[in-house]
């Protein structure tokens, strides 16, 4: 898959001084969901306003579809999309006149069709003649969205899409996004709810203080650095592991009911069978196991903690 979006060397130091991103290297490939992770405060929003114009790289390259972003920026611009965090409309105009002059600032050509099918698609088409000012905040969100797409952008970058919406929507947002990476939408979004990554995402990166830590497929990610865990539920409550059993990945519950058994899943030998014939050597019965894989939000928290 070839890139569509390339990053070299990106650098941000505000006017006062605080550099919020250090030399950021990023290729985005054509048609892909790329989920952007990162703390509060990581550099998240820094990144994108560069990449869309709205912030000034103290030092870098961009590279959108072979067009240098400062170069030739209106070239650039024009393939990207962009849905901020905060409302960015003059809420006393008409949903209709809002995206369409959106398209218009884009220097392209009127397409009426295309922005009623768009509203269509997003469900705004019976508000099309409502001021924004009217409108719940939901579909104040939706007009955020039929604007940045009004263009017909190649790149989407959605800056935490679904916060403080409810959970209705966000499972609209989500097909929606779906549908718009069938089209051939290359999306980049940046979350705080990292399940909607782990559900969406083609690859994860995480960014820390400014850094880019890790850029990963999700699979091979959730692979690479997920644990397991094994619930073994005792027969009969344990006052205490057998010295046998004494060891850093092993762990009686406090009420001695439970132990739970926690591994890597990237090793060859899970360790499962060699702990369980120990348990029967040691006469420890169980009534049950239950297994569980951390979630790419564990794998996130101990990365960023880790790194800190
Ligand atoms: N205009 C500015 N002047 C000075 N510092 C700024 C400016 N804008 C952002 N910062 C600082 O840069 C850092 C990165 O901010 P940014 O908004 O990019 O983070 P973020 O990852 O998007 O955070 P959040 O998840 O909270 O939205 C923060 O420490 C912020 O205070």
């Amino acid at each position: 898959m070839s890139d569509i979006l390339t990053l070299e060397g990106v650098e941000k130091t505000y006017d006062t001084g605080f550099t919020a991103l250090t030399d950021v290297n990023l290729s985005i490939r054509r048609g892909e969901i790329f989920a952007l992770l990162g703390p509060n405060g990581a550099g998240k929003t820094t990144l994108i306003g560069i990449v869309c114009g709205l912030v000034k790289a103290t030092a870098g390259r961009i590279i959108a579809d072979s067009h240098d972003i400062q170069r030739d920026f209106r070239q650039a611009r024009k393939l990207i999309g962009l849905v901020p965090q905060e409302l960015s409309v003059n809420i006393f105009e008409s949903v209709w006149d809002t995206v369409r002059f959106s398209r218009g600032l884009f220097g392209c050509p009127a397409d009426d069709a295309y922005i009623e099918q768009l509203l269509k698609t997003l469900s705004l088409w019976d508000k099309k003649d409502a001021r924004i000012m009217a409108l719940s905040g939901g579909m104040k969100r939706r007009v955020l969205i039929a604007k940045a797409l009004a263009h017909q952008p190649n790149i989407l970058f959605l800056d935490e899409p679904t916060a403080g919406v409810d959970v209705e929507l966000r499972r609209d947002m989500w097909a929606m996004i779906r549908r718009l990476r069938e089209e051939g939408v290359t999306i980049i979004l940046t979350t705080h709810y990292i399940e909607e990554a782990e559900d969406m995402a083609d690859r994860i990166g995480v960014i820390n203080k400014g850094k880019l830590m890790l850029v990963e497929e999700k699979n091979a990610l959730m692979r690479e650095l997920g644990r397991k865990s094994l619930t073994v539920f005792l027969s009969q409550p344990l006052a205490q592991l057998p010295a046998s059993l004494t060891r850093d990945d092993l762990q009686l519950a406090e009420d001695g009911t439970s132990l739970t058994y926690r591994y890597s899943t990237a090793e060859a030998d899970s360790g499962v069978s060699e702990l369980l014939a120990q348990l029967q050597h040691a006469g420890i019965s169980y009534q049950d196991l239950q297994t569980r894989q951390s979630s790419l939000e564990e794998i996130f928290v101990s990365l960023v903690e880790e790194k800190a």
